[in-house]
């Protein structure tokens, strides 16, 4: 069976507001679709599983280069569930650097919203994806809200991600996913607080789903 499945892939920087524009777009997707046809695939679920490395080599691990992350599994999922079969999504956990033992299992839906970092870099991802996005936020204000959320809640100090921004999340966003910018369809100012991009991709998603 090949379902219909709308896949919206929505990358940028750690912190710029992937997140909270998925979360805003499928809380007022599931009024008109219902809680049944629309999922959020966070690609940090996807990083590769750590649980053979001590805590002080997981701590050292670059999270901000692709080869941290397992795309060979999304897109075997993303794949499945367009075929209309269910998958089990892994749980990641920040504070423990792995994954966790048990999984979320998610069943086809009409619209997936993947978001993370690094979704545009990998061809193979962007070939699944109905419509790209890039959250074009700028990395000060990034650097800001990361630093209070991974504090209040990813278990950090303030000391180690004022560190790891500069040794890995910087020099890799530089690297790696700014550039990726240039395959997105839409790129999005200021982030996810951002209404009329939210509308817009509201818009475009019911469009692809009456084709
Ligand atoms: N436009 C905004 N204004 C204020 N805070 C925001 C805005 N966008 C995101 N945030 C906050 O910044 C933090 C990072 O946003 P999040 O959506 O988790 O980013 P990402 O998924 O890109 O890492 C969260 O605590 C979120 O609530
Ligand atoms: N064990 C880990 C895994 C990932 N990170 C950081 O998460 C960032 C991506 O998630 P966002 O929600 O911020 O997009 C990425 O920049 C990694 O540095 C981590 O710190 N520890």
């Amino acid at each position: 069976m090949n379902s219909q499945c709308v896949i919206i892939g929505i990358a940028g920087a750690s912190a710029s507001g992937k997140s909270l524009i998925a979360k805003t777009i499928y809380e007022e997707l599931c009024r008109d679709l219902g809680t049944d046809q629309i999922g959020v695939i966070a690609e940090d679920a996807y990083y590769k599983d750590q649980k053979h490395l001590s805590m002080d080599e997981r701590v050292k691990t670059n999270y901000d280069h692709p080869k941290a992350l397992d795309h060979e599994h999304l897109c075997r999922h993303l794949k499945a569930l367009k075929a209309g079969e269910a998958v089990e999504i892994p749980k990641y956990s920040y504070s423990e650097h792995t994954r966790m033992d048990e999984t979320i299992k998610m069943t086809p839906k009409k619209v997936i919203i993947l978001e993370g970092i690094l979704l545009l870099t990998d061809p193979k991802l962007r070939e699944l994806m109905d419509a790209s996005v890039f959250m074009d936020t700028p990395l000060d204000i990034c650097f800001m809200r990361r630093l209070k959320r991974d504090v209040a809640e990813r278990g950090r100090t303030m000391e180690s991600v004022m560190s790891q921004y500069t040794d890995t999340v910087r020099p890799m966003f530089l690297q790696f996913i700014d550039p990726s910018k240039q395959y997105a369809d839409i790129i999005v100012p200021r982030g996810g607080k951002n209404r009329i991009a939210t509308d817009i991709l509201k818009t475009r998603i019911q469009h692809l789903l009456d084709r």
